[in-house]
C-alpha cells in the first residue's frame, strides 16, 4: 500500500476510534492540523518539478477529501448517536396514565373567618381591616389595659424593636381590638362592626398558638345594650353552627375594656357535646374609658362589644380537638376540609 492510501486509512480508522466529537477533533488534527501528514504532504510538494508537483499535488487532494469526507461521516454518525441517546432519555410514555393535578382548598381557619364575615354583614355589620404590627397605644393603653397590666408584659406580647413616627413602642397585636379602635376614630356613629384576623400572643401548647385568629365585634349608637348583645350572639351562634337547638348563658367576667363585662357560653341539645357549657367569647358593654378614646362621648354613646376565637370556633364545629393541627401543614389533616 503506498503512503497515502497508508495514510488515508489509518485516519479512517482513527476516526471510527473516537468515541465523540472532542476525540474526534484530536483525530482531526493528526491529518489536517498545521502538522498534521496530509499538510506535511502538502508541503512536500515544494521540492518537486511543476510537472510532478501537479501530478501529486491532485492524488495528496484526492486523499485529503477522501479523509475530509470519513470526518464529517463520523462527526454527522456522533451527532446522530447524541440526539438519539437524548431522544431516549426523554423519552415520554403518552400511553401512561394522566397525573391529576390536587386542587386547593380554604383552610379551616379561613372557611370560619368567611363564615362569620357572611354572617355579621348580614345583619348589617361592617367589616374593619387595620395592621399586624401595631402601638402599644392602640393595643393597650385605648383599652383602658393599665400600665402594669400582665397582658403588656413580654411574656405574653411580641414586642418589636422599633417605635412608630411618635415615638410609640412598636408590638404585633394581641387581638384584633385597635382595628376596632381605628374604626371607630375614623367613622362616625353607629360603629356596626367586626374586625376578624390573626393575633400574636408568647403562648404555644394543644389550645394555644403564637399566632391564631380573633374576631370581635362592636356596637355602639346611643342605644345599645347587653340585651342586643344577647340576641345578636345568639342569632350568630345558631346560623354559625347551623341549629337552633343551642342556648347561650352569660357569666360574669372582668375586661379592662368592657364594664359590665361576661363570658358567653353556649350549649348544644344533641350531638356529641350535648348539655355541655362551651365558653366561646368574652363579652361586654364598652368602658367609658375605651368609648372616649375611640373620640366619642361615652355620655351619649354605648354599646357592646365581643371577642372569639376563629380556632376555638373552628374546633368547636368540626370536632378538632388539638389547634396545632391546623398549622402543621399535614395534608392528610387539611384535605378532609375541602
Ligand atoms: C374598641 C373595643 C372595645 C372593646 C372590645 O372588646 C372586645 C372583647 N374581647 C373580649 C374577649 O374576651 N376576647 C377574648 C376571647 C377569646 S380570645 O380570642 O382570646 C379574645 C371581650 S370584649 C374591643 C374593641
Amino acid at each position: 500500500m503506498n503512503p497515502l492510501d497508508q495514510i488515508v486509512s489509518q485516519a479512517c480508522a482513527d476516526f471510527l476510534a473516537a468515541a465523540d466529537a472532542a476525540a474526534l477533533e484530536n483525530a482531526k488534527a493528526l491529518y489536517l492540523g498545521k502538522s498534521g501528514q496530509i499538510t506535511e504532504q502538502m508541503k512536500s510538494l515544494g521540492k518537486l518539478s511543476p510537472d510532478e508537483r501537479k501530478t501529486q499535488g491532485a492524488v495528496i487532494n484526492a486523499a485529503k477529501v477522501q479523509i475530509e469526507t470519513a470526518l464529517t461521516e463520523r462527526r454527522d454518525a456522533l451527532a446522530n448517536a447524541q440526539l438519539q441517546a437524548r431522544l431516549n432519555a426523554e423519552a415520554i410514555d403518552v400511553t401512561l396514565p394522566g397525573r391529576g393535578r390536587s386542587v386547593g382548598g380554604i383552610h379551616p381557619v379561613m372557611r370560619t373567618w368567611q363564615r362569620v364575615e357572611e354572617i355579621f354583614r348580614s345583619i348589617g355589620f361592617d367589616v374593619a381591616d387595620g395592621p399586624e404590627i401595631e402601638t402599644d397605644w392602640t393595643n393597650f393603653t385605648a383599652l383602658n389595659s393599665p400600665e402594669n397590666h400582665p397582658a403588656r408584659s413580654m411574656q405574653d406580647t411580641f414586642y418589636i424593636d422599633g417605635k412608630d413616627s411618635q415615638g410609640k413602642q412598636l408590638l404585633l397585636r394581641t387581638h384584633t381590638s385597635p382595628m376596632q379602635v381605628r374604626y371607630a376614630r375614623m367613622n362616625k356613629p353607629p360603629i356596626k362592626v367586626i374586625a376578624p384576623g390573626r393575633t400574636y400572643r408568647v403562648d404555644s401548647d394543644a389550645t394555644h398558638s403564637p399566632m391564631f385568629h380573633q374576631v370581635e365585634g362592636l356596637w355602639i349608637a346611643e342605644d345599645i345594650s347587653f340585651a342586643d348583645l344577647k340576641g345578636v350572639y345568639l342569632n350568630f351562634v345558631k346560623a354559625f353552627f347551623e341549629t337552633d337547638d343551642l342556648q347561650v348563658r352569660f357569666r360574669p367576667s372582668y375586661f379592662p375594656f368592657t364594664e359590665p363585662s361576661a363570658e358567653i357560653d353556649i350549649a348544644f341539645g344533641s350531638g356529641p357535646l350535648k348539655g355541655r357549657w362551651l365558653e366561646v367569647s368574652g363579652s361586654g358593654q364598652v368602658h367609658p374609658s375605651v368609648i372616649r378614646n375611640m373620640g366619642l362621648d361615652p355620655e351619649t354613646y354605648i354599646g357592646f362589644a365581643f371577642g372569639s376565637g376563629l380556632e376555638r370556633l373552628t374546633m368547636l364545629r368540626y370536632g378538632v380537638n388539638d389547634l396545632r393541627l391546623f398549622y402543621e401543614g399535614d395534608l392528610r389533616f387539611l384535605k378532609q376540609f375541602n
